[in-house]
């Protein structure tokens, strides 16, 4: 079994609830109030910061400048075309950008630094892993509802979908499964520790945003 199949299968409870869940199912049937997407939104915005210095370090890390070159160009994207999908969804829905960070974005922000400070390649792409991995799987059912739906709902699925999106989290997978073989069993177990806080945390990210975080104006 590959080993980031491997650890999926670890933590399958947590993985099942983050990828069918009922603020997502919500999101693609455009039941979702615009007031809990503009408080997730917010909250996601800050869970961007981290993420883009965690793969700006997955890219400092990569052995080498082939297997850097799909996260640089995975990073201008993030960076370009999702970064500029907040600001217009924060406009379309009358919030600002810079909300105060509810304690299921700082634990992510925490747990996106621990992973970066470890310094750590398979640290870093465990967390990265998850992060993308479960959004294509929640987001891949719907790739063909996105035309009914307001942009700030459609274009969420439509970032998180297709042949392109598939083949960064194939990348993202590719890299821990190349680099696994030759970790010890204390690097393993540190990795696989950030690999299963990871899935948690996206689920409980998940529950709060359906339960709906404070909307900062
Ligand atoms: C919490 C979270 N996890 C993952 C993703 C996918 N980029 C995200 N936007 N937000």
């Amino acid at each position: 079994m590959r080993p980031t199949d491997d650890l999926k299968s670890r933590v399958q409870n947590d993985w099942t609830a983050a990828t069918d869940h009922p603020f997502t199912r919500a999101l693609a049937d455009g039941s979702l109030a615009p007031e809990k997407m503009a408080g997730y939104l917010q909250q996601d915005y800050l869970f961007l910061d981290g993420f883009v210095r965690l793969l700006a370090s997955v890219i400092a890390h990569a052995p080498t400048l082939e297997d850097a070159v799909p996260a640089a160009q995975f990073l201008a994207l993030i960076t370009g075309p999702e970064n500029t999908y907040f600001l217009r969804s924060f406009d379309a829905l009358g919030v600002r950008a810079d909300a105060p960070a509810a304690s299921e974005a700082r634990a992510f922000q925490d747990l996106m630094a621990e992973a970066r400070h470890s310094g750590r390649y398979e640290c870093m792409l465990a967390v990265l892993v998850v992060a993308e991995w479960s959004y294509l799987e929640w987001a891949t059912p719907f790739a063909g509802r996105v035309d009914d739906l307001p942009f700030w709902l459609g274009e969420w699925i439509t970032l998180h979908t297709g042949d392109a999106f598939a083949d960064v989290v194939a990348y993202l997978r590719g890299q821990l499964d190349q680099v696994w073989p030759g970790l010890s069993a204390a690097e393993r177990a540190h990795a696989e520790d950030l690999f299963i806080r990871a899935v948690s945390l996206e689920r409980a990210f998940f529950d709060a945003a359906e339960a709906g975080f404070d909307v900062a104006r």
